[in-house]
């Protein structure tokens, strides 16, 4: 049963096209389960073609579901059986490409969402966000004459202005700079937190998605395979994709030791596994670019074969002497050649292993 504090509920639910050959279906959603409260921002991160779109039509009401629920605020708005119209949701949609009315200003495109209201309290409530969008001195402009990063402020003000219980976004980044992407996220997420807003978003891009959800769903093959905090994702992968999909890492062997620890070429790390691991066992371990420190006094020497200058760091490949590649970030005062040699140590403070298709991370 959902808790009374959840707002969006999907369960079990399952999408499919009409085949390009118009002979059969083809699945685009399956068994796929989310909840997202009062609130909370949500993000579904997956590669092109996962099903993200699919699944946003589908709470907007645009796509029938095939099996499963989708419920607003308790009531099933979409399943086998039920089909609530778009505007009996109470759900605003933000397009990628802002789809601001060329013809109207600024204030008359926030206000076009509210016929609802009286005349004189149109243009007062579209002040008001316009204003929470710190854009009041764009009033009569007309979208042609705003940056992209304005269009998109005004896309959210019209958006949350007739004030619906969610707000999707379809890859509300995607046709900005990419410079600008994260500082947007950034604002985007004071802007809804500051509204209290909920928002689902879809990108493919897991900084975007990192800077402004709390909750990330990552998708593949139309269903979400784990859905939790950035933090988690991160640090906790329920699975081997997961891990491989989030971050930038490697999985190294280990064999298991005494004493729930594993050893790799690298050092020995602690297990502090729950369930003791069978010792002499062969597992992998990942190891993110941040588990490397650059350490010049260390024994441990690593040849530089890679590296990418980031502004305050360089992502370095590292090749270990068994001809292992890992990666590693170091400040990028260290500015070290290709071929080489390098100090390093192990500073993972959690393990992730996996052994075959089961996992565990601390
Ligand atoms: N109208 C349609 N008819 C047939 N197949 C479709 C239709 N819309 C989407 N699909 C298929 O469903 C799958 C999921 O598509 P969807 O657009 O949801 O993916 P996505 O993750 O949003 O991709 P992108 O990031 O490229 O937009 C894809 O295999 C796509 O080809």
């Amino acid at each position: 049963m959902n808790s009374a504090r959840t707002l969006l509920s999907i369960q079990g639910l399952e999408i499919d096209y009409l085949s390009r050959d118009g002979k059969g279906r083809v699945t685009a959603v399956k068994d796929l389960n989310l909840n997202l409260a009062h609130g909370e921002i949500g993000c579904l991160l997956g590669s092109s073609g996962c099903g993200k779109s699919t699944v946003l039509r589908a709470i907007c009401g645009f796509e029938p579901v095939k099996a499963g629920e989708i419920l607003l605020r308790d009531q099933i708005v979409s399943s086998a059986s039920v089909h609530l119209s778009p505007n009996q949701r109470k759900v605003g949609m933000v397009f990628q490409d802002f789809a601001l009315f060329p013809h109207l200003n600024v204030l008359e495109n926030i206000a076009f969402g509210l016929q609802h209201l009286p005349n004189n309290q149109r243009s007062l409530v579209a002040m008001k966000w316009l204003e929470r969008v710190s854009l009041s001195n764009k009033a009569d402009a007309y979208p042609h004459e705003l940056s992209g990063g304005q269009q998109q402020r005004v896309a959210l003000a019209r958006a949350m202005a007739p004030e619906p219980d969610l707000i999707l976004l379809d890859e509300p980044f995607s046709s900005l700079d990419i410079e600008l992407r994260e500082r947007l996220a950034g604002e985007m997420r004071e802007i809804f937190k500051a509204n209290n807003i909920t928002a689902l978003l879809v990108t493919h891009d897991q900084f975007e998605a990192f800077a402004i959800a709390d909750k990330v769903g990552v998708m593949a093959d139309g269903k979400v395979l784990q859905w939790d905090a950035p933090y988690e994702l991160y640090h906790k992968p329920a699975n081997r994709y997961i891990a491989d999909f989030i971050g930038r890492g490697v999985f190294v062997k280990g064999i298991v030791l005494a004493g729930n620890k594993v050893k790799i070429e690298l050092g020995e790390l602690d297990l502090d596994d729950d369930r003791s691991q069978e010792v002499g066992k062969e597992i992998e371990v990942l190891l993110r670019a941040d588990d490397i420190q650059h350490d010049d006094h260390s024994t441990m020497q690593a040849e530089v074969v890679r590296k990418t200058f980031r502004g305050a760091d360089f992502l370095y490949t590292l090749k270990l002497a068994s001809g292992v590649e890992i990666f590693a970030f170091v400040p990028s005062h260290h500015d070290h050649a290709i071929g080489e040699k390098i100090g390093i140590h192990l500073v993972a403070d959690h393990v992730v292993t996996f052994t075959d298709e089961a996992i565990s991370a601390h």
